[in-house]
């Protein structure tokens, strides 16, 4: 491989592959990459900048510069085909089993992840392209012993990708002797393989600021005029799921208005994103054990009521997190639990004006369209309803320290072993496993090991054993949780200790990760 001028692949493009990494497509990479990637590494500077002056006692707030845009009369695109009715929106990564079981699922769209519930091995950064193309086309099957899956006649979700967030690189595509990046490689090989076959709709992760959207925008303007379609044939979804990004919604919305899909609240991430941008700040920014922090304790709701409250004025879809219940066809008690969990979760969301969420598995489906059934009836999305009586403010947003909970023993254990575990699924190739039927994604693990990092960096002592949160303590706990665990985790461990306990904060875990993978 390597016909294109100036670009290289240094994976492996075996079997099937080069009908992915065509020269066409190489040269669509080539041209992104030059076009955008200056850019979007000016754009990561620019996010440690602004991490550096929250660190030396900074905040965030609305930004002045763009009261004019928060305070304007506009309104975004039309909703496009297919993401007007979007009640039930179930999420997986795109091996070919998942993808027909969740085109199969009865979900009105499903998210493509090429994100938090994927490890971006090369084999699944290719081999989910294949997948997706032969979905689209109709012609996805595959064999698993004596069980043969197909795609089922009835309608099916209308598909929607999540590519890799602007800190992931692609080092297995280098342009011009760079490698390039995974959002790029992502949104460019589905973009390339699918505009013509079905519409290119895309979920946008983890950006902080509205100028991330409008770098985006440029991409999405690029591609259509490159392939000579109209402006707003590829749409997108903004996940809101960092702290910074929560003061620009409005921001984000109008940089995409022409192409954009409204904004989901990305649950996940955003706790992550608070404890991270805040994690040396002290008491004022501590939250308890990440299982007690719920969606209605102040910050949360503060953040979920703006959200859809923007979205509508602005004419936008708001649509729903994860609640990370898992059910089980084994066991009848795991699964009246998790029932109960999401009924509860997703009727919180469509009472509040969401227009529909995320599901983790298919039989929760039902469950999330039930809920939406009960609220929006015969109509498609609750658009009209404007959310005029919520008054969200900075302070609102910014008033983490307001969450009831305490850090305990039980917390860092969980948060330890659960960590561990899910860095050697990820290891493997496995970006979202259920652990303690709970899923567990690229997103939870960074709460966890990020939960970590601040006890330990802020002298927290826990509440139910009196002890101080120290490197040994974190050790033993380590020693002792994964004796329980009959798998060798000791790589696992070592990565999981270089993200939760050292002394400088790594952005995200899946940087050192992806280090570790051929
Ligand atoms: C923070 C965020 O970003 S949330 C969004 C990102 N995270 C995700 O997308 C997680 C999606 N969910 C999953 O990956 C899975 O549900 C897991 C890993 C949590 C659990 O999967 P499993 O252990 O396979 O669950 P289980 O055994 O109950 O699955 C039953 C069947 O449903 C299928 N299934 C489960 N989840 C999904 C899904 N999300 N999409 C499609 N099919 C699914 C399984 O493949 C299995 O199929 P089979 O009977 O044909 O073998
Ligand atoms: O991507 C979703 C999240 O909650 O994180
Ligand atoms: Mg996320």
């Amino acid at each position: 491989m390597g016909t294109v001028q100036g670009v290289e692949i240094t994976g492996p493009v075996d079997g099937r592959f080069a009908e992915i990494l065509t020269e066409e497509a190489q040269s669509f990479l080539a041209d992104l990459h030059r076009a955008f990637d200056a850019r979007r590494l000016e754009l990561l500077e620019a996010r440690k900048e602004r991490e550096a002056e929250l660190a030396a006692g900074g905040t965030l707030g609305f930004l002045p510069e763009t009261r004019n845009i928060r305070e304007g009369d506009w309104r975004v695109a039309e909703p496009a085909p297919g993401l007007i009715d979007r009640r039930v929106e179930i999420t997986g990564p795109t091996d070919a089993k998942m993808t027909i079981n969740a085109l199969n699922s009865g979900a009105k769209v499903w998210l493509a992840d090429h994100e938090d519930a994927n490890t971006p091995l090369w084999a699944n950064v290719i081999g989910g392209q294949l997948n997706l193309r032969d979905a689209n086309a109709g012609a996805l099957s595959y064999t698993s012993g004596e069980k043969r899956y197909a795609l089922t006649d009835g309608p099916r979700p209308t598909v929607v990708v999540r590519p890799r967030g602007w800190h992931l690189p692609e080092k297995h595509i280098l342009v011009d002797g760079a490698p390039t990046s995974g959002s790029l490689t992502d949104f460019g090989l589905y973009f390339f393989h699918n505009h013509l076959v079905t519409r290119p709709y895309f979920y946008l992760p983890k950006m902080e600021s509205h100028l991330e959207a409008r770098l985006w925008n440029e991409v999405f303007a690029f591609a259509e005029e490159r392939f000579g379609r109209p402006t707003g044939t590829i749409r997108a979804t903004v996940l809101i799921e960092t702290f910074p990004a929560a003061f620009e919604m409005d921001e984000i919305l109008y940089e995409l208005r022409e192409h954009s899909a409204g904004l989901n609240a990305g649950r996940w991430d955003f706790m992550f994103s608070v404890i991270k941008k805040f994690r040396t700040r002290g008491k004022d920014f501590l939250l308890p054990d990440r299982n007690t922090v719920t969606m209605t304790v102040p910050f949360m709701r503060a953040y979920t009521e703006l959200l859809v409250r923007t979205c509508h004025k602005r004419g936008a879809h708001a649509i729903g997190g994860m609640a990370a219940f898992i059910p089980s066809r084994r066991d009848p008690e795991v699964n009246r639990v998790a029932l109960e969990k999401v009924t509860a979760d997703k009727t919180r969301e469509a009472g509040d004006g969401f227009d529909g969420s995320w599901v983790a598995h298919p039989d929760l489906v039902g469950v999330c369209r039930d809920v939406f059934d009960g609220v929006l009836g015969d109509r498609p999305n609750q658009l009209d309803r404007l959310r005029e009586d919520v008054s969200v403010s900075a302070a609102d947003l910014l008033a983490v320290g307001d969450t009831p909970g305490q850090q305990t023993e039980a917390g860092l254990r969980n948060a330890v072993s659960v960590g561990v575990q899910y860095l050697d699924a990820w290891l493997k190739g496995s970006g979202a496993v259920a652990i303690n039927n709970m899923m567990e994604d690229a997103a939870t693990a960074e709460i966890s090991r990020s939960q970590v990092w601040q006890w330990l960096h802020n002298g927290v002592t826990l509440a139910d054993t009196g002890a101080l949160v120290t490197r040994e303590l974190v050790e033993r706990i380590a020693d002792e949780e994964l004796a329980l665990i009959d798998r060798d985790l000791s790589e696992a461990r070592a990565l999981f200790m270089e993200v939760a306990v050292a002394d400088e904060f790594i952005d995200f875990l899946t940087l050192p990760a992806y280090d570790r993978m051929p």
